[in-house]
């Protein structure tokens, strides 16, 4: 099976852009992360300083000199701060790694929020499960490790200048076989780094198709698919084991080098101490001092394990950095002129999604005031055109205007306030079903709740909940219907001078929808409405169609009018079997919005 590359594998800008994350965040714990160098470097000092006591201990008690109880006292003091400052050392890497996978955390839903739907919708709610979780949390450790690393070294540089110290000889034997290490480290680095990056998509993969099968769990049972689905769903397992084992191997093979190099290098610097010994050169407690040296200096191959905490760090913040840099909409400063009908005009509009063009130069402009249905077979384009005309979305090429101003120069405050959506599958968010309503770019008055919700047929069943306004939203049992309704009002609640109603009436009955139109007419403040619809009813009752047809505006009118085309009944499901009508894509007449009672 073959993965192909993420949207965040751009090669070695995303690797630069994923270093300066963990920068930024190495600096928000950074008296932490200096906390692990102080504490490593402190346990780095006391072990190298130990063998030196020890050989002089040594050299002190075979001479039978006065001073050994001390000396040996200083011993144990250095090998028990050693064992402090290195649970020190854990201690403190435990707590910078969760602060900064808390602050990856926090960073990468808030790029994830401030971006626009479709470039959200990217990334699977799977995939995006697995680089919060598990990839933060991988990512979130790399300021630590890098501080280990650092730490690492130090032992082993100061052990290998003690050896300059006390005979250059046996620091010169074990430098011959360093450039080897270095050989060996940089190989692991970089292994280490293509076989996590494999692993690490294997993994989103898989969650991407268990949150996309969880999703589809009913249609699943009823389509009994089960078994065919849980393959799917296992199927990169295969490659998981194979990425995983390619890691390991990688690891493995590393520590299997380092593990037969040191230990040679261990034993040439004791063959040059022994000769040194033997030449008179070192006494016996010197001899022992090069022995620990030796060993102290060896670790330096240990430095592969927090080195490979590190690289798996920055790979996972590569995946991480993919959300935290989600582009996100900018803002422009001006206003809208006050008390305008709310005409919106789309010019030239085009919007590319990866290879398709849901909507290909578009022109088009609904009067302020007026009810626009948007028609046209699935895929058509309509939810599209609903997200560029409020502005969830740029358009690739073209430029919407509500009441003339282009939307991407207004403020975000006045953008929200004079644009309101209600959709097919509404979010609300809130403690209760009141604050569910009342949420918004301002919040709604509880006066306003009540009246939008019986604007939208919601107000008898809310009253039929445990609390009535006041349950709990997660105690409020709703059905589809009744949670577009509670979408619908949040929309009246909130109403501006445009308002997008993107199948956001698709559940209701019949009678219900009559309601909320002839609400929308006389109750919600007046102003522009544009109604994705799939519905004959809601076409007819519009004062215009743009009817839509593979990304392109086919025609605009009223409905009794297109209705003479029969490509156009075929849109409803009505028989077509002659030409279509001629094209029309503007609105005759304008002002209509302003004659129009409300
Ligand atoms: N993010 C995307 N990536 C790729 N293609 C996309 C994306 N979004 C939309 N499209 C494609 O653009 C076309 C128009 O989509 P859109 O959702 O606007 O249609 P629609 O008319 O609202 O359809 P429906 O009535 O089925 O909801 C479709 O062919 C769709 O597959």
């Amino acid at each position: 099976m073959v993965f192909t590359h993420g949207p965040d594998d751009g090669g070695r800008a995303a690797a630069r852009s994923a270093d300066v994350l963990l920068a930024r965040v190495a600096r928000a714990s950074a008296g932490r992360t200096a906390g692990i160098l102080l504490c490593s470097a402190g346990a780095a000092a006391a072990s190298i300083a130990l063998p030196a006591v020890l050989g002089t201990t040594l050299d002190l008690l075979l001479d039978r000199a006065p001073g050994a109880g001390r000396m040996l006292a200083a011993a144990a003091g250095l090998a028990a701060a050693e064992v402090v400052l290195g649970a020190c050392t854990a201690l403190l890497s435990g707590t910078v790694g969760a602060h900064s996978t808390a602050w990856l955390r926090r960073r990468a839903v808030a790029g994830l929020l401030a971006t626009s739907p479709p470039e959200a919708a990217r990334h699977s709610p799977g995939e995006v499960a697995t680089r919060l979780s598990a990839n933060a949390a991988e990512a979130g450790a790399a300021p630590a490790a890098a501080a280990q690393v650092a730490a690492a070294a130090l032992a082993p540089v100061g052990a290998l200048i003690a050896l300059v110290l006390i005979d250059p000889w046996t620091a010169l034997a074990f430098t011959a076989g360093l450039p080897l290490l270095v050989l060996l480290l940089r190989s692991f680095a970089r292994r280490s780094t293509e076989s996590v990056g494999r692993y690490l998509q294997v993994q989103a993969a898989i969650a991407s198709r268990l949150t996309d099968a969880l999703g589809g769990a009913r249609a699943i049972a009823a389509s009994a698919t089960v078994d065919a689905e849980r393959d799917r769903v296992l199927r990169p397992l295969g490659a998981l084991s194979t990425a995983g084992r390619g890691m390991w191997a990688v690891h493995g093979s590393a520590m299997a080098r380092s593990g037969v190099l040191m230990p040679l290098l261990v034993t040439v610097v004791l063959a040059v101490g022994g000769l040194g010994l033997a030449a008179g050169r070192l006494s016996v407690g010197d001899l022992l001092a090069v022995s620990r040296y030796a060993s102290l200096a060896a670790g330096l191959g240990a430095v592969a394990e927090p080195l490979g905490a590190l690289v798996r760090g920055r790979t996972a913040a590569r995946r991480v950095d993919a959300l935290v840099r989600a582009p996100s909409l900018r803002y422009g400063t001006s206003g809208l002129p006050p008390g305008g009908p709310g005409t919106l005009e789309l010019r030239g509009v085009r919007v590319r999604r990866g290879q398709a063009q849901p909507l290909r130069g578009v022109d088009l402009r609904v009067p302020g005031g007026l009810t626009a249905a948007v028609v046209g077979r699935s895929g058509a384009g309509k939810s599209t055109l609903a997200e560029v005309a409020g502005r969830l979305a740029d358009p690739d090429e073209g430029e919407v205007l509500l009441d003339g101003v282009r939307l991407d120069r207004l403020a975000e405050a006045e953008l929200r306030r004079e644009v309101g959506y209600a959709f097919e599958r509404p979010h609300l968010s809130g403690a209760t079903v009141a604050d569910a309503v009342a949420a918004g770019a301002e919040t709604a008055s509880a006066e306003s709740v009540r009246s939008a919700a019986r604007a939208a047929g919601a107000d008898a069943f809310i009253r039929t909940l445990p609390q009535g306004y006041a349950t709990p939203l997660d105690e409020a049992p709703l059905s589809g219907g009744e949670l577009q309704r509670l979408g619908l009002a949040r929309a009246f609640a909130h109403a501006g001078r445009l308002l997008i109603l993107d199948d956001a009436t698709s559940s209701l009955d019949t009678a219900t929808e009559r309601q909320v139109d002839r609400a929308l007419t006389h109750r919600v403040r007046p102003g522009t409405r544009l109604m994705v619809a799939h519905r004959l009813s809601s076409a007819a009752r519009a004062d215009l169609v743009v009817w839509l047809e593979e990304g392109r505006v086919r025609a605009v009118g009223p409905h009794k009018e297109l209705w003479g085309d029969p490509e156009y009944r075929a849109v409803f499901g009505h028989a077509s079997d002659t030409p279509p009508t001629a094209e029309r894509h503007d609105i005759p007449g304008p002002g209509l919005g302003e004659e129009r009672p409300v």
